[in-house]
């Protein structure tokens, strides 16, 4: 298997005469917590969509988990796992409920013994029979990553998973972020808004811009490299502000 849980070769959107990804190629070597930033419209969900499986692309290829998207879309499918920003569950049925109907669905092996092995994992035992309507955004987070990570996928996509959540939210979720990265093994691909939450969780980043990758390094190289720069925000707006004519 490739060094890279991730790559893609030129890869391009087009929506109409709209170009959302222009040529992309991008690599995150297996085992990165990696965080796409960028402008509101630059093509972060589109990337992930198409990484995902949910769209095709205009052109271009890429390599998830070792299998293609184009000619192998449900091996990388059972390889990834996949929380969207705002992630669905049936609110009138139990989290137990919801999370067995997603393990059948998926072909998971002894769901029941796999739900358990999951929610211990993410600190979340006692809430089964709980419906999913009465859990706050911090909660259906955390069920959502349940749901997203019980076929013990390789690689998972996370779009905007700090939106809406308090400070404790937020904290917890990077908890769990680290923890599926270092004692599961998963690399992460994160889209994200919250300069200073990368920082503290992402080991490298990459830059998009109007469809463009302007940037990617290790989240260590990147503050070695703008030593006047205060912060990854400031980096990040000082990288993004050298695109402007
Ligand atoms: N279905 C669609 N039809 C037409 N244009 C679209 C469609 N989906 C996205 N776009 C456009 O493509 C570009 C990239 O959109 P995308 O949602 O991928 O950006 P994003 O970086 O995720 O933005 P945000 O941070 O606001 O979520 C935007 O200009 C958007 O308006």
């Amino acid at each position: 298997m490739s060094d890279y849980a991730i790559s893609t070769t030129a890869l391009t959107k087009r929506y109409g005469a709209k170009q959302a990804l222009n040529e992309l190629t991008l690599s995150v070597p297996v085992g990165e917590i990696f965080g796409l930033l960028g402008h509101n419209g630059a093509g972060k969900t589109t990337i992930v969509n198409i990484l995902t499986t949910l769209l095709e692309p205009s052109s271009g290829t890429a390599v998830v988990g070792g299998h293609d998207i184009g000619t192998a879309a449900n091996q990388v499918r059972r390889t990834i796992g996949y929380l969207p920003e705002n992630v669905q569950f049936y609110d009138n049925l139990t989290l137990g409920e919801n999370l067995m109907f997603f393990a059948r669905l998926s072909g998971v092996h002894q769901p029941g013994r796999r739900i358990g092995e999951v929610l211990g994992f993410l600190d979340f035992t006692g809430h089964e029979s709980q419906r999913m309507g009465t859990f706050s955004k911090g909660m259906r987070q955390r069920a959502g990553i349940a749901q997203a990570i019980l076929h013990e996928p390789s690689v998972l996509f996370l779009d905007e998973p700090t939106s809406g959540l308090d400070p404790q939210g937020v904290a917890k979720l990077r908890e769990i972020i680290i923890d599926l990265n270092t004692e599961l093994g998963m690399t992460i691909f994160m889209n994200t808004h919250l300069l200073a939450e990368v920082t503290k969780t992402c080991t490298s980043i990459g830059i998009l811009s109007s469809g463009t990758l302007i940037y990617q390094d290790s989240v260590a190289a990147t503050l070695a490299s703008f030593p006047d720069q205060d912060s990854l925000e400031d980096i990040y707006l000082h990288i993004e502000a050298g695109q402007r004519p």
